[in-house]
């Protein structure tokens, strides 16, 4: 895990207590992504830009293992025990949007065993552009995209990029290697987000990851004031399961397995 550079914070250090609009529990924040663009990174970043003046605790998606928590325990940015995996043995969108049942007991757990938690990170594992989490399971959602993605893909549209809380466009670092003009792919998001949140991020720019630092905290005021209101980014796409020979669109919502 490469070094993420601390730097002094400048935000005020929130109160532990619990406001009324949080209902005494913790705020949920979805991180949501295609493979590889550092949902994982993101997470153990915040963890150490936040562990000590938060109460925080994670959960982990993947298809058949449980390697983003075994990485996020062995970057030692937080008490392990606060970091727990769910084995989706699916395509992670039904366990993060369809059937929320594993990832809502896996937070509610960790709010009980370490209460009081302020707040909980879940991963989504990585999937394409299409993958959003429910608004029953998380108070907020991240979507992060990378500029190694190519610059064009802020412009592709989906839900996550369109409506998702906080749009990261990572490893802005990568840009001059890979060709990509981070301005215009953050004017593309922007324009395709009609003034959502774009946050640009690389862990080597300490600027860009104290603003995603910032709005965590902004989110979780906001959120204990009773401010915050849960956003649904809108369904997936169609799409199709090899497994299956099934394609759907996830846009119901009667319970189904595959
Ligand atoms: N240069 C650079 N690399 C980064 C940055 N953030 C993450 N990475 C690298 O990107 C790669 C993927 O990061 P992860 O955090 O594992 O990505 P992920 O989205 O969790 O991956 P999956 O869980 O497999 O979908 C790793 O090699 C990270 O070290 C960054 O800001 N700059």
């Amino acid at each position: 895990m490469p070094e993420t550079p601390t730097h002094p914070s400048t935000e005020p250090v929130l109160s532990p207590s619990k406001g009324s609009g949080s209902g005494g529990r913790a705020l949920r924040i979805g991180v949501a992504g295609p493979v590889g663009t550092g949902k994982s990174s993101l997470i153990a970043l915040l963890c150490r830009e936040l562990g000590t003046e938060l109460s925080l605790a994670v959960v982990t998606n993947d298809i058949y293992t449980d390697e983003d928590a075994r990485f996020l325990r062995s970057a030692g940015v937080l008490d392990p025990e606060r970091i727990r995996a769910v084995e989706t043995g699916a395509c992670p969108h039904t366990a993060i949007r369809d059937d929320v049942t594993q990832n809502l007991l896996a937070v509610e757990d960790l709010e009980r065993d370490f209460a009081p938690v302020d707040v909980v990170l879940v991963e989504s594992g990585g999937d394409n552009l299409t993958a959003t989490f429910s608004p029953a399971l998380v108070d907020a959602q991240f979507f992060v995209l990378d500029v190694a993605g190519g610059g064009d893909v802020a412009r592709k549209g989906g839900p996550g990029i369109g409506r998702a809380d906080a749009l990261v466009v990572n490893k802005t670092d990568l840009a001059p290697y890979v060709g990509v003009d981070v301005e215009q792919m953050v004017a593309d998001a922007e324009a395709a987000r009609e003034g959502r949140t774009v946050l640009p991020l690389s862990r080597l720019d300490p600027a860009s990851v104290a603003r995603v630092r910032a709005w965590v905290l902004h989110t979780l005021e906001q959120f204990r004031s009773g401010e915050h209101v849960a956003q649904d980014p809108g369904p997936m796409a169609p799409h199709f399961h090899a497994e299956t020979g099934e394609t759907h669109s996830h846009a119901h919502d009667h319970e189904h397995a595959h």
